[in-house]
């Protein structure tokens, strides 16, 4: 690539890959920011908007964001912590997806129980920071001096093993569904943090041109976002049960209402949750909804 054609382009970190990166290709394609990877090619040009994507480790991209290398940039926020650039980046929208908890777990049928238990030993972790501060907290509440505290050591990765390698009485590690844990032997005995995928801004100068276009981008993802948590609800309901069926579901700013050919009718459209449209339903038949229809969302702007 001719580094001359980045001149003047908005600078868009991805995860190359792991976890983020799949769900990100989506994030992007419905966002409508169209471009083509090269194999092996790291940075790469949009085809439609004046950026390039700039394809790095999840765990540098705050680091790129930080100091302005990139503009903006997609990944974890325990990732972000952990690096210590909370503070040099601005968080621009939460994702949804990426949900996980950094937490700290022992061996289930060891004497462990509670994280009281565990200050004083040894915790193996790949979140040296977030770990460190969370057990620095736990001993300075339980009073331990030098020689007492909770001993924090950093592997890079296959920490469920070290219990059963001998080598830590806990770890402090991600959890999703809790397989990898489970599978391990070991169980949960508190939260370090929740997190989930976010978008990061730089907080270095941005000329006018990007801080419109990472509006651009921050809204479309908005709308990626909310298409994917919301269905649209149409029903029919004669006007009697209509007050009792907008209780039911009052949508996101308030139902749109059109009159049907049929006197006191009326057809009524409107937002849900996605998670919460079987209830729905169930609810709007119950108070003398008819004919309910539910329909996906391919995009939206709210
Ligand atoms: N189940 C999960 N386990 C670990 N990380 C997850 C999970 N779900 C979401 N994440 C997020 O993904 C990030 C890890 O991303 P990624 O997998 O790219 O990192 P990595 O560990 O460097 O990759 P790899 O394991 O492929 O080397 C985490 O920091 C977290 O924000
Ligand atoms: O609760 P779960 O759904 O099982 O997910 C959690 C596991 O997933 C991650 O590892 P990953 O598979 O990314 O591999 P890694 O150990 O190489 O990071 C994480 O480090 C945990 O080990």
């Amino acid at each position: 690539m001719n580094v001359d054609s980045l001149d003047g382009r908005l600078l868009f970190a991805i995860p190359k890959k792991g976890r983020l990166h799949e769900k990100c290709l989506a994030m992007l394609a419905g966002a409508d920011i169209k471009f083509r990877r090269p194999n092996r090619l790291d940075i790469c040009v949009a085809q439609n908007h004046n950026l390039a994507l700039v394809f790095l480790p999840a765990a540098d991209i705050p680091s790129f964001v930080g100091k302005g290398n990139v503009h903006l940039g997609i990944t974890g926020r325990d990732v972000i912590i952990e690096a210590g650039l909370e503070n040099f980046v601005t968080q621009e929208l939460q994702l949804g997806f990426g949900k996980c908890a950094l937490q700290v777990q022992v061996p289930e049928s060891g004497p462990i129980k509670t994280v009281e238990d565990l200050a004083g030993k040894r915790v193996v972790t790949s979140f040296k920071l977030l770990a460190g501060q969370y057990f620095e907290k736990l001993d300075d509440r339980l009073q331990l001096v030098e020689g007492q505290r909770t001993k924090v050591s950093f592997v890079g990765g296959s920490v469920e093993a070290a219990c059963a390698l001998g080598l830590a009485d806990g770890i402090a590690e991600l959890l999703e569904s809790g397989e990898t844990m489970r599978a391990a032997g070991l169980h949960a005995i508190d939260t370090v943090l929740d997190t989930e995928a976010v978008l990061i801004k730089s907080k270095k100068d941005l000329s006018p041109e990007h801080v419109s276009l990472i509006d651009t981008i921050s809204k479309r993802l908005a709308g990626v976002i909310a298409a994917n948590n919301y269905v649209v609800c149409q029903y029919n309901v004669h006007e009697s049960n209509l007050p009792a069926a907008e209780r039911v579901c009052p949508g996101r700013r308030a139902p749109t209402l059109s009159r049907l050919e049929a006197e006191h009718w009326f057809g009524v459209s409107v937002m849900v949750e996605k998670k919460k449209i079987a209830n729905v339903m169930d609810d709007l038949a119950r108070v003398g909804a008819e004919d309910i229809l539910v329909f996906n969302l391919d995009n939206c702007r709210v």
